[in-house]
């Protein structure tokens, strides 16, 4: 089965709020919301790999952040290994900039939206 290292950023602003997209067409798990993140290059650091994804899709430079949690889980034929780091400093303003759905929401709304599965026990511990 296919294994994906992927890093994924949780980003807090000022008023607590918290940064979320919607997967688009054709990606895997499209139309479910999610954080920003993507998948690690061969040989790059998760670290790395989440700042990088997080400048290419929303415009963000995170300039203070911590590992969150880190998690594998299955899907039908994809196994991931999942770094989420929370970002409570950062330069520059959300854009949308592959044609997504960014929004910032309260972490109370989180239960409204629909996320992958793999995400559950992280929205458990950020409610
Ligand atoms: N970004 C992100 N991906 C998640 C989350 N939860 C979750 O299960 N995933 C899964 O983790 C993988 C992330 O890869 P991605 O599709 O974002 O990869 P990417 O940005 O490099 O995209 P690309 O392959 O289109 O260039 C997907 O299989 C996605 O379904 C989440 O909260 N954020
Ligand atoms: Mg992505």
């Amino acid at each position: 089965m296919k294994k994906q290292n992927i890093s994924i950023a949780i980003v807090q602003n000022e008023q607590q709020q918290l940064l979320i997209s919607r997967r688009q067409k054709g990606q895997h798990l499209a139309g479910k919301w999610e954080f920003p993140g993507g998948k690690v290059a061969e040989g790059e650091a998760y670290e790395l790999a989440m700042l990088r994804e997080l400048k290419e899709e929303v415009g963000l430079t995170a300039t203070k952040y911590k590992l969150f949690d880190s998690l594998q889980f299955d899907y039908d034929q994809l196994k991931l290994n999942l770094h989420f780091y929370l970002v409570s400093e950062y330069s520059g303003e959300a854009q949308s900039l592959e044609g997504q759905e960014v929004k910032w929401i309260s972490p109370e709304q989180l239960k409204d939206y629909d996320f992958p599965e793999a995400n559950v026990g992280v929205i458990n511990k950020l409610l």
